[in-house]
């Protein structure tokens, strides 16, 4: 998939601008301050109706402005143009999306449309947060590669899981004062649990087939970084390896009653890095950690081509601080050859100069409060190209 046209409205400090950005590599530079995030903002509430940044819809809105709108014409391989929109307003915490011309209740439908993969400087939180960020990323592969399959399991895995808490909490309450009334609800809890069993079993094994898909895709892309040996990814399925599920439930279920909620199950799965059996966040400097990073994103990108035939666009913001220049390069060196569509930002636009081959198609936008002539040379070597100006409101 690639954004032909990108349209923003009211997002941060975007008032309003149109781009047609490359298929390929997008460079957005500017000073601090300019606008540069913002624009990834607008793509990535276009993809997720969401912002990256924050939980709550405020921070993204521009402004004194009462809602913000992104539209995208999304072009998908081999097939016609989508139409999507997005529109978030203060005072609603719905969402308005429409994908050519209908209107979608759900972002997972809007998801589907416009895979994204987002590199920027909190995604260390992948290695170094807790395990939620990392089944998170794992089921972003799951979904986008086994879609049909996993929506489902994953629904019903979670409204399971909720009614089996909701009565070990209520278990908790009643263990002091009602010997029936636990009984009771032991004997509910068997019901209930037999069918978390199907639906943990379901989901684990959708994981787990995804995670030894990625785990090769990862080394050989983390080869192409960087000469790191011995890292070593493994998957914990949120249970122990030697029982059934079953069995870890029933062994455990009067500490689970204790404690009212479930100690073990696929809500308590997890990525596990390690280098020569440590873990690598307590062994890695931050700039190898954030090259692990990135192969996991790039592995993840490259394994959804290879299995659906769809790419999926990847936002990087502020990668030359991240990364000194012979890792920057590979990183773009990798990015180019999977002929993704990338948006890049960075301060100063030669940071990023020299990384591309002559025949791609690099479009550089300067990003600045005000306005900027248009025409302007980009790369020494390379033919003269315009360089877009994104007109952002002065503050
Ligand atoms: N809701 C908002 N309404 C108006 N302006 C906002 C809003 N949220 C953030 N801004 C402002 O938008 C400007 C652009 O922020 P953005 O994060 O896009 O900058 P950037 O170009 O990525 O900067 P940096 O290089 O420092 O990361 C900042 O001055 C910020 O204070």
């Amino acid at each position: 998939m690639t954004i032909h046209k990108l349209m923003v409205k009211d997002i941060r400090n975007l008032e309003s601008l149109t781009i047609q950005p490359s298929p390929f590599i997008n460079i957005l530079y500017g000073l601090n301050g300019s606008g540069k995030t913002s624009v990834l903002e607008a793509i990535y509430l276009l993809g997720l109706a969401r912002s990256f940044r924050s939980n709550r819809v405020k921070p993204v809105i521009r402004r004194d402005q009462p809602k913000c709108t992104v539209f995208g014409q999304v072009r998908h391989s081999g097939s016609a143009m989508l139409n999507i929109g997005v529109s978030r307003a203060l005072q609603d915490e719905n969402f308005q999306i429409r994908v050519s011309g209908e209107n979608l209740r759900s972002t997972s439908e809007l998801a589907q449309h416009l895979p994204l993969q987002l590199i920027n400087p909190d995604t260390f939180q992948l290695l170094e947060g807790s395990p939620k960020e990392r089944r998170q990323f794992l089921d972003w592969g799951v979904f986008h590669v086994k879609q049909r399959d996993f929506i489902p399991l994953w629904k019903r895995l979670q409204k399971t899981l909720k009614q089996r808490n909701s009565l070990l909490r209520h278990g908790r309450m009643s263990s002091s004062i009602n010997r029936s009334v636990l009984g009771q609800i032991r004997a509910e809890l068997l019901v209930w649990d037999a069918e978390l069993v199907k639906a943990s079993e379901s989901v684990h094994q959708l994981r787990q087939e995804y995670f030894e898909q990625l785990a090769p895709v990862f080394h050989e892309v983390l080869g192409q970084l960087t000469n790191l040996e011995g890292i070593k990814l493994s998957y914990y399925r949120g249970w122990d390896r030697v029982r059934s599920f079953a069995e870890v439930l029933a062994e455990g279920v009067e500490r689970d009653i204790q404690s009212g909620f479930s100690h073990s199950g696929p809500q308590r799965a997890d990525i596990r890095v390690k280098m020569d059996g440590i873990n690598a966040i307590d062994i890695l400097s931050r700039g190898q950690l954030k090259l692990v990073v990135c192969a996991l994103k790039l592995a993840q990108g490259l394994l959804f081509y290879q299995k659906t035939g769809k790419q999926c666009v990847f936002l990087v913001d502020d990668l030359p601080s991240e990364l000194d220049a012979p890792h920057r390069k590979a990183l773009c060196s990798i990015l180019q050859n999977m002929k993704s569509q990338v948006f890049i930002t960075c301060v100063e636009q030669s940071a990023l100069s020299d990384c591309w081959l002559p025949e791609v198609n690099v479009k550089v936008f300067h990003v600045k409060q005000g306005r900027l002539e248009a025409n302007e040379q980009i790369y020494p070597g390379r033919e003269i190209r315009q360089a877009e100006s994104l007109e952002i409101e002065h503050e």
